[in-house]
């Protein structure tokens, strides 16, 4: 038995939810690159959950329960207020999707419909949390959301408390198309390995952020932001780079374990990121955040991933950066749920070998001979 590292090239689990061939991202057949330009985040959502992009009927029908579940019970609210103000904004978020079980009496209900409705709920409380997250933290109280409208609008308004403009609408619910679903990355991996024990969506979900917080995934795109902020004016630039790279030191946002010759996402997030740049009347961080690329590009042949142009994009709609990666969660838990849903669907056990390397032949000694 010989370990492969990271488990490159395993294909570990069949799935009908998206696909990655020859750099092309599909979600259940659709091109990535259509839906980030034409579908909505909920379209998106509902297609990953049941497999067909929805009719108007089943769209209203997603938002009233969208809009009914995004009340968050008074005593998670409650249990937020006592966590410490400087709070990672992720942990939070991990422990706050795990309590969600103990107010929901179908936790444990395995039938399909019922993990169904589980999974529209926590896509509808996933937003209200991280805006409420976002707020305690500040020393805000937390906002009830809104009724009839999207998930994006919701967030911005519950995260700032003002109506947000159609452009900031327009742009979070493209970037939370781009990171709906990814195949097998390794949150994904986490929420099926978890739920093939037959335990239930919100340990699955909980178990996924918990592999999204790391910088090698989803904290990537704070980690973009850090580095950018380090830098700090575009002069600083060139030297700060060549020192990273001297040191042999990650860059973030770059490099991918499938995409070789680019991330079909990246080219979305750069345009929004120049855009909001162009409205705002500054395009330092979009320009800096190009000169990176050209640098990495060139000395590593390395290409942007998701996380890299997400970074700038979400500083230009004002948003802080230690809500970023619970911000990825909020779109990737249609994606977690869609292959929890489908994990139990036709459920074994994740359970592989490791290959011992260890010392052999050891005999046991009692403690005062040691
Ligand atoms: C949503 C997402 O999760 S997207 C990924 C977000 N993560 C990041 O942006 C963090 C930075 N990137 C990385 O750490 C990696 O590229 C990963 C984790 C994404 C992929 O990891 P792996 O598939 O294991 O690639 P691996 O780390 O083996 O890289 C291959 C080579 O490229 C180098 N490399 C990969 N990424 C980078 C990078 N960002 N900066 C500098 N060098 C890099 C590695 O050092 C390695 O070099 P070597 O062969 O000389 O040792
Ligand atoms: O697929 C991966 O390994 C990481 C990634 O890009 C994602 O989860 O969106």
């Amino acid at each position: 038995m010989t370990a492969t590292k990271g488990l490159e090239g395993v294909v570990a689990a069949s799935s009908s939810i998206s696909s990655i061939v020859d750099g092309v991202l599909t979600y259940r057949g659709y091109d990535i690159d259509d839906l980030a330009v034409n579908a909505s985040f909920e379209e998106v959502a509902y297609l990953l959950w049941f497999g067909k992009l929805p009719n108007q009927n089943e769209l209203d029908q997603l938002q009233k329960d969208l809009d009914k579940y995004a009340v968050l019970p008074d005593a998670l609210i409650e249990q937020i207020k006592l966590y410490p103000t400087h709070m990672n904004r992720m942990a939070a978020l991990r422990s706050a999707v795990s309590a969600l079980a103990l107010y929901d009496e179908d936790a444990d209900d395995m039938s399909l419909e019922a993990n169904q409705q589980k999974a529209i709920k926590l896509q509808a409380q996933l937003p209200a949390i991280v805006a409420a997250i976002g707020r305690i933290a500040e020393g805000q109280e937390p906002l009830a959301p809104l009724q009839g409208v999207s998930i994006a609008h919701n967030f911005l308004y519950m995260l700032t408390g003002k109506e947000p403009d159609q452009v900031a609408v327009k742009a979070l619910d493209q970037a939370l198309v781009l990171h709906a679903d990814h195949e097998l990355n390794a949150s994904t991996f986490a929420a099926r390995v978890t739920v093939a024990t037959l335990s239930d969506i919100y340990s699955g979900v909980t178990s996924a952020i918990g592999a999204l917080k790391g910088p090698l995934h989803g904290g990537a795109n704070e980690a973009v932001m850090k580095m950018l902020e380090e830098i700090g004016s575009p002069d600083k630039l060139e030297s700060y780079i060549q020192s990273k790279l001297d040191n042999k030191e990650k860059i973030m946002g770059f490099g991918h374990r499938v995409y070789k010759n680019g991330d079909p996402r990246a080219k979305h997030l750069q345009q929004m990121s120049r855009e909001l740049g162009e409205l705002n009347n500054d395009l330092t961080l979009y320009e800096m955040s190009v000169r990176i690329e050209e640098i990495i590009t060139e000395r590593k042949g390395l290409k942007p991933n998701v996380d890299f142009y997400s970074a700038s994009m979400y500083t230009m709609l004002g948003i802080p950066r230690s809500l970023f990666t619970p911000i990825f969660a909020i779109s990737r838990v249609s994606g977690w749920s869609a292959h929890i849903l489908e994990q139990y669907e036709n459920n074994r056990i994740i359970r592989p070998r490791a290959e011992y390397v260890g010392p052999t032949d050891q005999q046991y000694s009692p403690v005062e001979a040691r």
